[in-house]
């Protein structure tokens, strides 16, 4: 059965701060990002996980893209990292990790990917993240766990589970969210929320405004940031899209991906 993504679902689940918290306790985000020239999304995503309230979140980029991002960032931190092990060690004490916008196709991504997999953080893999799986999609189902989120749009979902959006999106959804053991947000005008146990959630609030270049990056950060605080996984990523989409309503005409951060509290703050 399909069921409507109302916020009335998780909405108490939301983490809010307690009095007695501090920033390491409220969560910590990792956001892998591309190299000197492909930082933008990377960036995008970390600024939301702050947003949504993470209390720590750290960029960590290829030793090219430290000039890049240190000019640009400002509460949220930055690691270089040399290798895939490295990068593995990095995240050791993160809750979450967003990996895959704009992080190339290159056996670079796929090794990054398998690192991030043997830490305790839970994954959200996006773009990049999954279509350099295209044709391998085995290798990336066999190092997921079932609090990890996979947020292809069609054209990637495509790439990792060929011919089974013929079966329609909510089938397809389902489906591919079986075969993964993971969470798996299959983004469009109307995203669709599924559960590996078979669990699928339809959102009904999109926003066409959404459609314009990074908006699926900001994503990534907003579901990073609830599941670093804790939040299940399927509960955060049917709550980051339908926030995300909230947000995408009240900005209108002329958002682009970086105002939605910017509007995000007037979401928050409606359904607190
Ligand atoms: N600020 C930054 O730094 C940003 C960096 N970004 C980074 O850019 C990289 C490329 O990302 P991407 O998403 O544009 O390209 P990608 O997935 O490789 O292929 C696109 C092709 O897929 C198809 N397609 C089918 N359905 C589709 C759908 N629903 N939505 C979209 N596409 C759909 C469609 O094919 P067509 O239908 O035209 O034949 C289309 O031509 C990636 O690393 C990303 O992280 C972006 O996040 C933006 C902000
Ligand atoms: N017509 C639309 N109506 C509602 N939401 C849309 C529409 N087009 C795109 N979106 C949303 O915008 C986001 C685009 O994500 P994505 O395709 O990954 O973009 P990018 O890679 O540029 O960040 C997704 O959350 C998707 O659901």
């Amino acid at each position: 059965m399909i069921e409507t993504n109302d916020p009335a679902i998780w909405r108490n689940f939301l983490p809010w701060p307690g009095p007695e918290t501090h920033k390491h306790a409220r969560g910590r985000l990792g956001v892998v990002s591309g190299r000197a020239h492909q930082t933008g999304a990377a960036r995008l995503a970390a600024r939301a996980g702050l947003r949504i309230g993470a209390g720590v979140v750290r960029i960590l980029c290829p030793p090219d893209a430290v000039a890049t991002i240190a000019s640009t960032v400002t509460a949220v931190m930055l690691t270089p990292f040399t290798s895939p092990e490295a990068l593995g060690r990095e995240v050791e004490e993160m809750d979450a990790v967003v990996a895959g916008p704009a992080a190339g196709l290159d056996e670079g991504t796929v090794a990054n990917i398998q690192a991030l997999a043997l830490s305790g953080a839970a994954l959200v893999i996006d773009a990049d993240g999954l279509s350099v799986f295209k044709g391998r999609s085995a290798e990336l189902f066999a190092v997921l766990d079932r609090d990890d989120v996979l947020t292809p749009h069609e054209g990637e979902f495509e790439r990792l589970f060929p011919g089974l959006l013929k079966q329609g999106r909510a089938v397809a959804a389902v489906e591919a969210a079986r075969r993964a053991q993971a969470v798996v947000v299959l983004k469009g005008a109307q995203t669709l929320i599924a559960a590996p146990d078979g669990r699928v959630r339809l959102n009904p609030n999109g926003s066409p405004w959404l459609a314009t270049a990074g908006t699926g990056d900001v994503l990534a950060g907003m579901i990073g940031g609830l599941i670093a605080q804790r939040m299940d996984s399927f509960d955060a990523a049917s709550a980051a899209v339908w926030l995300h989409s909230d947000a995408a309503a009240r900005f209108g005409p002329g958002l682009i991906s970086e105002d939605l951060c910017d509007v995000l509290p007037q979401s928050l703050k409606a359904l607190r």
